[in-house]
């Protein structure tokens, strides 16, 4: 089967409907996925200090990310330890005349053996056990998918606990716990080599989570990213919930707006899911031929307002519990900017937002609605 993504043509073979199978895997809802990593590689090689940065693609299956790789310009590597993949691999570099190199191995050898600027994690479920070397190979940039969302946001949770040493809650902002449990344990990762891993950008969709994380090789960077791992307490009664930075939780004996126990989460990541700079500077390189650039450039334009507080709520859900139907997001929104808080949308969902407001005071602050 022929695919065009980009500017790049792809052979990939059919996948068997039960998705278990020996074809090589080739999944074309990740089109998103992959064209968000080649505006993130063309925004990361403008502002490299050198030319040609090197790419590895980890976890490469068909190549379709170190094909439109090569294409940006990368030196890059594709890498896969299944010997169809790697075959596939070659045939799709020739078929649009890129150069790269193939390699057929455990990607965790290669990344112990090799340095390369940017390093993609792309394997089934969990990334945990690629991280370790990942973070020791790159340079500048790690690309982390995780497909494993029930482990990763509580509704599996010893499965959750056991991959990413984190105890997450299955709360009603469910994508953002699992993005926040992955980045907590990346950024923990990343710290027992003195590395500082930031996140720059993320996404979370029904089925994965994407994220990309800059790299400082400076034990006091890491360090300051370490201070940013706290926990989240819940409340399931009234939704009522508080962030705490460092690593020792104190929950509150109740909760202290209706007296209900509450739910701790973490560790997990408390800090910016994204760097708008870089968000700003992607936004410039998502253009036309990428076959979902306009969901992309919604994507980012809403990343590029969304407040940076844990967690966001669901302006549908909290109507549904105050028996109110739910006007328009704007007009919702406004209510809280005119009642003096800060509100933006979310990335979670048409209905998300974000605000520092509490539960009480949004229902205060939009009555009127
Ligand atoms: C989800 S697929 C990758 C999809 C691909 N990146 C894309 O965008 O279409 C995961 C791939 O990781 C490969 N893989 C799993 N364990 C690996 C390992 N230890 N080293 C290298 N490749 C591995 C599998 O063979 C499989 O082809
Ligand atoms: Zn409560």
């Amino acid at each position: 089967m022929h695919v065009t993504e980009g500017d790049v043509e792809l052979v990939v073979p059919e996948q068997p409907e039960s998705g278990v199978g020996d074809a090589v895997f080739f999944n074309p809802v990740q089109e998103f996925n992959r064209d968000l990593t080649v505006a993130v590689l063309r925004a990361h090689e403008a502002a490299a200090d050198r030319d040609r940065p090197s790419y590895l693609d980890a976890n490469a299956a068909t190549g379709a990310r170190g094909v439109r790789a090569a294409n940006a310009g990368y030196d890059a590597t594709l890498c896969d330890h299944d010997p169809d993949a790697a075959t596939l691999c070659r045939e799709n570099l020739a078929r649009n005349d890129l150069d790269a190199q193939v390699k057929e191995r455990n990607a965790n050898a290669l990344m112990h053996e090799e340095r390369f600027d940017v390093v993609d994690l792309d394997p089934f479920g969990t990334p945990v056990p690629f991280a370790d070397a990942a973070f020791r190979s790159a340079a500048d940039l790690v690309c982390v998918t995780a497909t494993d969302t029930a482990p990763l946001c509580g509704a599996h949770r010893e499965s959750g606990v056991r991959s990413y040493s984190a105890l997450p809650q299955n709360t009603e902002y469910h994508a953002e716990m699992g993005l926040r449990v992955l980045l907590g344990a990346l950024v923990r990762t990343a710290a027992r080599y003195d590395v500082a891993a930031t996140p720059v950008l993320s996404h979370v969709t029904n089925h994965y989570v994407r994220t990309y994380l800059s790299v400082s090789r400076r034990a006091t960077d890491a360090n300051a990213a370490i201070d940013e791992l706290g926990h989240i307490h819940h409340c399931f009664s009234c939704l009522h919930r508080e962030s705490e930075t460092g690593l020792i939780a104190h929950p509150p004996d109740a909760c202290p707006v209706c007296g209900e126990s509450v739910a701790t989460a973490g560790p997990v990541w408390l800090g910016r899911t994204h760097d708008t700079g870089f968000v700003d500077r992607v936004r410039k390189q998502v253009t036309g031929e990428l076959g979902t650039a306009s969901r992309a450039f919604d994507l980012l334009s809403t990343l590029d307002d969304e407040l940076h507080l844990p967690t966001h709520y669901d302006q549908h859900r909290l109507c549904r519990r105050w028996s109110r139907s739910a006007n328009a997001m704007d007009e919702f929104l406004g209510s809280l900017r005119e009642a003096g808080y800060r509100a933006s949308r979310a990335q979670y969902g048409g209905t998300t937002f974000k605000t520092d407001a509490t539960v009480e005071a949004i229902e205060a602050a939009t009555d009127g609605a």
